[in-house]
């Protein structure tokens, strides 16, 4: 029913009408090189504001799956359509900036920027999308929302005003890494094994303080992930070898 809604609401800057957030439709990618991987996925959805976790074993195509999905390579054959867009018909650089508009981007080794402040750190997709810079101004000013959202994902006030990101924890990296994910409310969160440095309770804990804050802007989340056992914090498992055919060796 939200997921309904949502698509019926729509939000500034996105098609409107479709349930799903994103769509796969015969695709196939191959990496070039001397030993050729190919992924063929000839049918995948993401509905809007659903929560999906994707499993695989090391290797056998997850991040190549999410670099598809978030427009980073295109697709030799089929569709993939995100939020109304086939992603093949914008170049280079429209992608670039409907990534950044449309997308939060969990990185499994959180890329978050050492001497900046944490604050800094949060703020920097705004520096690069004016949809979510003018959606997080609507909430205060830029510093008060970003501390707001760190709060929110469980750090500690003090710890935001004092400690360099240099020093933070690998549990408060992944907090700062989410909350510049979240910020400005970008339609679709993209987590790549965010929690495998994680003891079991700092994950359970870190998913559901992501999730309360995804579900209250809308946004679908997708994560991929070799652990079976985060399925019950999810809408939806979705295996990557009952989705997708991959081979390796020379090009037909
Ligand atoms: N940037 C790249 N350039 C060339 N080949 C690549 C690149 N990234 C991935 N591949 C190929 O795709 C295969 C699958 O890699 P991918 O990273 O998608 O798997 P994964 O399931 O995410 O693995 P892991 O769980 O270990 O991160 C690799 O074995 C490699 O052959």
């Amino acid at each position: 029913m939200t997921d309904l809604l949502t698509a019926e609401v729509g939000r500034q800057g996105e098609s409107v009408g479709s349930p799903d957030a994103v769509s796969f439709a015969n695709v196939e990618y191959t990496w070039p090189g001397s030993s050729p991987f190919t992924l063929a996925i000839a049918d995948f959805t993401l509905a809007r504001g659903e929560k999906l976790l994707l499993l695989g074993p090391s290797g056998s195509g997850k991040s190549t799956f999410l670099s598809l999905l978030a427009g980073i390579v295109v697709p030799d054959k089929g569709e993939i359509d995100v939020l109304g867009t086939d992603m093949a018909q914008l170049s280079g650089a429209a992608r670039d900036r409907f990534r950044v508009e449309h997308f939060g981007i969990i990185f499994q080794m959180f890329n978050l920027l050492p001497y900046g402040t944490q604050i800094d750190n949060v703020l920097l997709p705004l520096h690069f999308s004016r949809t979510r810079r003018d959606r997080a101004r609507a909430e205060g000013a830029l510093d008060d929302v970003a501390a707001r959202l760190l709060a929110k994902l469980g750090i500690d006030k003090a710890v935001i005003a004092t400690a360099r990101t240099a020093n933070l924890s690998v549990g408060q990296q992944q907090r700062v890494a989410a909350a510049r994910a979240l910020i400005g409310s970008p339609q679709i969160i993209v987590a790549d094994e965010p929690t495998s440095a994680l003891d079991r309770n700092t994950e359970g804990a870190f998913l559901n303080l992501l999730f309360a804050q995804s579900t209250s802007a809308g946004a679908s989340v997708i994560m991929v992930s070799h652990d079976e056992s985060l399925a019950r914090y999810f809408d939806r498992v979705v295996r990557l070898d009952e989705i997708a055919a991959a081979t390796r060796g020379a090009l037909s």
